[in-house]
């Protein structure tokens, strides 16, 4: 697992509709230890979507550093793994090929790569939907099978983009306990972020605040782990850490 480090990080838009320079993230410092798990809230528009992009090698950045393990990032690599909202599994392939895939691409023979999928598989309880297509699958078993799908890539930092965002209460709050238990088990660094407070504290070790471009504040979270909803929703401790971090927010 590797570190990310983010130094004096800037990134200007030129907005073709305005005809003007928007500045989406400013002079932005952040440091997160190899295998911990950073939640990122703030309004939207703030820049997160921008920042986890930057991150990821999708886009460049204006100005500063990103470094992941103290190596530059200066474009997409296998190192660093992204689920998004939208998960966009490949229809044609089956749940365990889909797993498959990026081990496929990085030249793991078939056994091999078939074991790492149904391993992953297992980790979130879905060894029953290997041989299913994607259109066979709840939205919330695709959503599940698009966070095993980066997991199986085994990448050193995870990038994740409201992943369950569209999924009802009830099977968020399953993910939300499945990941926490998959991160504790493999330990990637992680950059989750969400518009759900209670969410970026129920995952996070530190919640970190944007606004306008910046670090507003960083809460660490020292509720202790495994994490489960039964015991967390009635913890007072994580009652006061959601309404912090919530004033936060509506502060920012
Ligand atoms: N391709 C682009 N061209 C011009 N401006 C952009 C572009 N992408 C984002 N922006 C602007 O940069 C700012 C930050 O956008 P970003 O999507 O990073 O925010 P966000 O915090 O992820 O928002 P949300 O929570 O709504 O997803 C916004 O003002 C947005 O309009």
């Amino acid at each position: 697992m590797k570190s990310l480090t983010i130094r004096n990080l800037s990134k200007t838009y030129f907005d073709v509709h305005a005809g003007a320079n928007v500045t989406a993230v400013r002079d932005m410092s952040l440091e997160v230890p190899a295998g911990e798990f950073v939640s990122i809230v703030g309004p939207s528009g703030c820049g997160k979507t921008t920042l986890l992009n930057m991150i990821a090698g999708f886009i460049p950045h204006t100005e500063g550093e990103i470094t992941v393990g103290g190596q530059p990032v200066k474009g997409p690599g296998p190192d660093r793994g992204v689920v998004f909202q939208s998960w966009a599994l490949f229809p044609w392939r089956t749940v365990l090929d889909n797993v498959a895939f990026g081990p496929k691409m990085r030249g793991v023979g078939r056994a091999e790569r078939e074991k790492i999928a149904h391993d992953y598989l297992a980790l979130a309880k879905l060894s029953h939907a290997a041989g299913r297509y994607p259109n066979e699958l709840s939205g919330g078993m695709q959503q599940r099978v698009g966070v095993v799908r980066a997991l199986a890539n085994e990448p050193d930092v995870l990038l994740m983009d409201e992943p369950f965002a569209s999924v009802d209460a009830q099977t968020r709050m399953t993910l939300q306990e499945e990941l926490t238990r998959i991160w504790e088990q493999k330990r990637p660094t992680v950059i989750f972020i969400t518009h759900d407070v209670a969410e970026a504290v129920f995952l996070g070790n530190r919640v970190v605040a944007l606004s306008k471009g910046r670090v507003l504040e960083e809460i660490a979270v020292d509720l202790p782990r495994p994490r489960v909803w039964d015991e967390l929703n009635e913890d007072g401790r994580f009652k006061a850490l959601c309404g912090r971090v919530l004033q936060l927010v509506r502060s920012a």
